[in-house]
């Protein structure tokens, strides 16, 4: 099943088309890759589906329903969650309360429920935490849960996004290049990592720099480059496409290099 379509969507920028009439799906529990040069439109791209930017032509469906005008926060609401390219945690808050930050879109309670101390905010309360508790321990983050988020180890961080993404309940999650940064053991924990939510029912949208770890999780892999969708299909056959060679890798050059 389709969970997301983009059907001609272009974003254009003054006069520099960044994003040019790219169609695009992902099927439910796929992990899918995008990749291509620096300034290629990827986190172009990412921010139409996301509804940063609205899309200056073609349209965006997800979960059967045209994202028209949606804010952020609503597609949030809808079912899509990301992380940045830049870790975004709030620096004074543990591990745990990033995450509850998370589920914020899944509450009933309103900030008078809170203000009043109403039961009904506590037991609310009670049950975001037992559902963020359980998503730590899946991601064996459960060890850090009262440290400060940003006091602890790059890769750690990451995963913690992660669980925050998590936290919403989404039905997909887009990662911004979720191995920038990382060292090689740390991009094999975050590989796992990818493999582990997708098989736990979730799929996965990736920005990704590094071929080793996109083509070793990717069921498919499309590539923009300056905005054209130049190729789409399973990363065996993207390593070989020439275009993709030419365009991003440098001709001749290996992808896994
Ligand atoms: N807000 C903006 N205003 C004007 N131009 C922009 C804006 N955002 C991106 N661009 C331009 O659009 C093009 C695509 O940029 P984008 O950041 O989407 O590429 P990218 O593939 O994500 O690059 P990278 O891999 O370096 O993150 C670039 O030429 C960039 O300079």
């Amino acid at each position: 099943m389709k969970i997301l379509e983009a059907s001609g969507i272009s974003k254009v920028f003054g006069g520099l088309t960044a994003v040019n009439k790219v169609d695009f799906h992902i099927d439910e529990h796929e992990i899918v890759s995008l990749i291509g040069p620096n300034g290629a439109g990827k986190t172009t791209f990412f921010n139409l589906l996301t509804g940063i930017y609205e899309p200056t032509e073609g349209r965006v469906d997800f979960l059967g329903a045209e994202l028209k005008k949606s804010k952020p926060f609503e597609i949030t609401k809808l079912g899509m969650a990301r992380t940045f390219q830049n870790i975004r945690l709030f620096s004074s808050m543990t591990v745990l309360e990033n995450v509850m930050v998370g589920q914020h879109c899944r509450t009933s309670s309103s900030i008078f429920d809170a203000l009043l101390h109403l039961k009904r905010h506590k037991n609310e309360e009670l049950r975001i935490r037992s559902v963020c508790e359980e998503i730590l321990e899946f991601l064996d983050l459960t060890q850090y849960k009262d440290e400060i988020a940003v006091s602890l180890p790059y890769g750690i961080q990451r995963h913690v996004e992660i669980a925050r993404a998590m936290a919403s309940s989404p039905r997909l999650i887009l990662l911004d290049e979720p191995a920038a940064g990382l060292n090689t053991n740390e991009k094999v924990e975050m590989t796992t990592l990818i493999r582990k939510i997708r098989d736990r029912g979730f799929t996965v949208l990736l920005i990704e720099h590094d071929m080793k770890l996109v083509m070793g999780i990717s069921d498919r892999v499309a590539v923009l480059d300056y905005g054209n969708k130049i190729a789409e299909g399973k990363p065996e056959a993207i390593m070989k496409d020439e275009r993709v060679i030419a365009a991003y890798l440098g001709k001749g050059a290996e992808p896994d290099a």
